[in-house]
C-alpha cells in the first residue's frame, strides 16, 4: 500500500477515543488527510480507505470514484446506526440456535466489515467493546481457528512456511504497508487450550492485534499478524483435504530454530523500530524464543509475561480484597493447577515478588507455592523432572509426589486457587467445596484457561460450591452470579488482554530497543493499582473492558517510565528521549493518549 498518512489524528479525536461508549460524542474536528496511491475501483477495494457509500462528492471527484458508487451520501453515523441494526436482527433471527452457530454467523458479520472497510469495524468494536470482544477475541476465536480453513475467504496478514526458509528477506517486502508497529506472530502449536491448530491458529494473532487497535489504538494500517507454519502434529488436520497448512509434521530442534530466526531477522531489518509479540506458542518454543530473543528484538512473549503480569496484579488484588496489607502477600498460600507457557510464568514472577516483598531468597519465597501439572503435584521426587519446574518442586515429605488437586487444597487449605491446565471443568464440585475450608476469609478462584469451555470451573459452580464470599476470575467472559445471599457474584475476567496493548503500545512510544522486566513490572502493577478499595472490596480486581482505552494508557505510560528509568528510550517521531525522560506521569498519559489512533474517515488526497 503506498501509503502516508501526513497528519496526526487531532487531539480531539483521540479525546473522543477516551469517552469509550459514547458514540454520538463524534470529533467536530477537521482530521486530517491521508495521502493515497490509488485511485477509483481500487480505493473501493482497499479496507483501509474505503468508505463504502459514504464518500462525500468532491472526493468521488478527486479520486475519480464519480458513477462507481449510488449517488446518494451515507453518513460515518448512518454507515454505523444501519451496521449495528443488522447486528441485532442477527442477534434476533438467531435466538434458540445452537451457541456456536451464533457465534460464528456474529463473527461473519464483523469479519465481513473488517475486509470491507475498517473505519467503521473499528468504530463500531471500539464503541460496543464488551459485546464485540468476546465474538473477535476469546472466547469465539477459539471457534474461529478451529474451523479455519473452512471460514478463510481473504488474506489477513502474512504466512511464513518452512517452504519458504532463504525467501524471507525477500518476501517481507511483499506487505504493502511501508511502517509495521506492532507484529503478532504463532506458530499456532498451542492455540488457547485447543492444542496444534496448525496454520488455523492465524485467527490469534488477528484478535490479538484487532485489540491492540482497539485497546491501544495502534493504527490498524501498521500491524501485522504472522503464521509461522513448521507443519502440524494434528492428524485430523493433516488428513483434512481442506486444510491451508503444511501438510507435514512439526519441525523440531535447529530445523525450527532457523526458520524462527530468519524471519525475525527479515521482520527486524524491514522495520527496526517495530515490536514483537509472542502468541500461543507451545511452552518449550514460547520459553526457548524468549530466551534467544529477547536480549536482542523488542519483544515478549504474551503467554508468559503478559499473562505473568495478569495474574499478580489479580493475587495482590486478593490480598487488598481480604482487607489486609498488601505486604500480607507474603504469607499467601497459592496452589496454581498448569505448569505450562503460563502457569510457570505467573509463579515465578509471583514468587520474585514474595522474594522482592519479604528481602528474602527466590528459593525461600517458592514455600508457600505448590506446582500442579496433568501427573499431579510436582515434587523434588519425579523422575525426569523439567529444569524449569525444578525451582518449584516440593518435599515430598510435605505432601506426596503426585497429589491430586483436592488433596493438595484439603491439606495447603490455600488462599488462592488459580488454573492455567487448559483443562476444562477440572475444578470440580470436590475441589471448589475443598476450598471452603481454606485459610483465607474471601479464597480466590482463578479459571483462566481459554476458551470458555476449557476453563478450569464456571463462575456459577465456583460461587455455588466454594461459598460465596470468594473472588472470581476467568480467562474467558461469564456473566456475574446472583448470589442466594442477594448479593451478585462479581466475575473478573483475568485475561491478559489488560496488558498486552499497554506493554506493547508503551514500548512502542518509547522507542526502547528490548522489553525489561522493569517494564513488565511497572504494567502489572500498574494495574494492580487501579481499581480503589471499595471495588477491590466488592471483588472488583479488574477495570471493565468498556475502560480497556484509559487502563492501556495507564499501563502504556507505566512501561514508557520503566523504560526511561532503565535508561533505554530512543524517542519516537518526533519525541527524542530527552523529551521523554522530562514528562511528568501525568504528561506521560497524555503523550500515550494522543498518539492512539481513532477511527474517523480521514479526506483522501491522491497523490501518484
Ligand atoms: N487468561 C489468560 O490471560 C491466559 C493467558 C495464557 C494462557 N491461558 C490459558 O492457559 C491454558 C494453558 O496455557 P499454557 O500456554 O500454559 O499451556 P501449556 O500447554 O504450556 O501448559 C499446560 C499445563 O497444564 C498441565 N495440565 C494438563 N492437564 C492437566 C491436568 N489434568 N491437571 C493438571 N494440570 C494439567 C500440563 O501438564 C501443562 O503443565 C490455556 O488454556 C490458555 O488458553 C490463559
Ligand atoms: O488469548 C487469550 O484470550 C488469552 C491468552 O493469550 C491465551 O492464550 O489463552
Ligand atoms: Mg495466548
Amino acid at each position: 500500500m503506498m501509503w502516508r498518512n501526513i497528519a496526526r489524528f487531532s487531539k480531539a479525536a483521540a479525546a473522543a477515543g477516551r469517552t469509550g461508549g459514547s458514540r454520538r460524542c463524534l470529533s467536530t474536528a477537521i482530521p486530517g488527510p491521508c495521502i493515497v496511491h490509488k485511485r477509483g475501483s481500487d480505493i473501493l477495494h482497499d479496507p483501509w480507505f474505503n468508505k463504502d457509500t459514504g464518500f462525500p462528492l468532491t472526493e468521488r471527484d478527486r479520486l475519480g470514484l464519480r458513477g462507481l458508487l449510488p449517488p446518494r451520501i451515507i453518513s460515518f453515523e448512518q454507515q454505523y446506526d444501519r451496521f449495528i441494526e443488522s447486528f441485532r436482527s442477527l442477534e434476533r433471527n438467531t435466538l434458540g440456535q445452537p451457541d456456536n452457530v451464533v457465534s460464528l454467523a456474529k463473527w461473519r458479520i464483523l469479519n465481513r466489515l473488517h475486509d470491507r472497510n475498517e473505519t467503521l469495524y473499528y468504530r463500531v468494536l471500539i464503541d460496543n467493546i464488551k459485546d464485540f470482544a468476546p465474538i473477535i477475541y476469546t472466547p469465539t476465536v477459539g471457534l474461529v481457528c478451529q474451523n479455519y480453513s473452512g471460514l478463510y475467504r481473504r488474506p489477513r496478514g502474512m504466512y511464513f512456511s518452512a517452504k519458504d526458509k532463504g525467501e524471507m528477506m525477500s518476501m517481507i517486502y511483499n506487505w504493502p504497508a511501508h511502517q509495521v508497529d506492532m507484529i503478532v506472530i504463532t506458530d499456532g502449536s498451542r492455540i488457547l487450550g485447543l492444542g496444534d491448530l496448525g496454520v488455523q491458529g492465524i485467527g490469534i494473532p488477528i484478535g490479538k492485534l484487532d485489540m491492540y487497535v482497539a485497546a491501544a489504538g495502534i493504527n490498524p494500517q501498521r500491524v501485522l499478524p504472522i503464521m509461522l507454519d513448521v507443519g502440524t502434529n494434528n492428524q485430523k488436520l493433516l488428513q483434512n483435504p481442506l486444510y491451508l497448512g503444511l501438510r507435514q509434521p512439526r519441525l523440531e530442534g535447529d530445523e525450527y530454530l532457523e526458520i524462527i530466526d530468519e524471519f525475525m531477522e527479515a521482520a527486524f531489518t524491514r522495520w527496526p523500530k517495530a515490536v514483537v509479540q509472542f502468541e500461543d506458542f507451545q511452552a518449550k518454543w514460547a520459553f526457548e524464543t524468549l530466551d534467544r530473543y529477547r536480549k536482542k528484538f523488542c519483544m515478549f512473549n504474551d503467554d508468559v509475561q503478559g499473562t505473568a503480569g495478569v495474574a499478580l496484579a489479580g493475587l495482590l488484588g486478593t490480598v487488598r480484597a481480604q482487607g489486609r496489607p498488601l505486604s500480607d502477600f507474603v504469607n499467601q498460600k497459592i496452589v496454581v493447577v498448569g505448569a505450562g507457557s503460563a502457569g510457570l510464568g505467573v509463579t515465578k514472577t509471583a514468587v520474585q515478588a514474595v522474594a522482592r516483598m519479604a528481602g528474602i531468597s527466590f528459593a525461600d519465597a517458592t514455600k508457600n507455592f505448590y506446582l500442579i501439572d496433568k501427573d499431579g503435584l510436582v515434587t523434588t521426587e519425579r523422575s525426569k523432572l523439567d529444569p524449569a519446574v525444578v525451582p518449584f518442586a516440593k518435599n515430598p515429605a510435605e505432601i506426596r509426589e503426585g497429589a491430586s488437586i483436592v488433596e493438595v487444597v484439603k491439606t495447603v487449605r490455600p488462599h488462592v486457587l488459580l488454573g492455567l491446565s487448559g483443562v476444562g471443568g477440572i475444578f470440580n464440585e470436590e475441589v471448589l467445596k475443598a476450598m471452603r475450608e481454606s485459610d483465607s476469609c474471601k479464597p480466590a478462584i482463578f479459571a483462566m484457561s481459554n476458551p470458555t469451555l476449557n476453563a478450569e470451573c464456571t463462575a456459577a459452580d465456583a460461587f455455588k460450591h466454594a461459598g460465596e464470599n470468594i473472588v472470581f476470575g476467568s480467562g474467558s467472559p461469564f456473566e456475574n452470579v446472583q448470589l442466594e445471599n442477594g448479593n451478585v457474584g462479581h466475575v473478573n475476567q483475568a485475561n491478559n488482554m489488560y496488558l498486552f496493548p499497554g506493554i506493547g503500545l508503551g514500548t512502542l512510544l518509547s522507542g526502547a530497543r528490548i522489553v525489561t522486566d522493569g517494564m513488565l513490572l511497572a504494567a502489572a502493577e500498574c494495574l494492580a493499582s487501579y481499581m480503589t478499595d471499595e471495588e477491590v472490596q466488592k471483588g472488583i480486581l479488574y477495570p471493565s473492558i468498556n475502560n480497556i482505552r484509559h487502563i492501556t494508557a495507564e499501563v502504556g505510560a507505566a512501561v514508557l517510565r520503566a523504560a526511561v528509568s532503565d535508561d533505554i528510550v530512543e524517542g519516537h517521531g518526533d519525541v527524542g528521549p530527552r523529551d521523554l525522560s522530562h514528562m511528568s506521569k501525568e504528561e506521560t498519559v497524555d503523550y500515550i493518549t494522543r498518539n492512539m489512533w481513532f477511527p474517523i474517515y480521514s479526506p483522501l488526497v491522491h497523490e501518484k
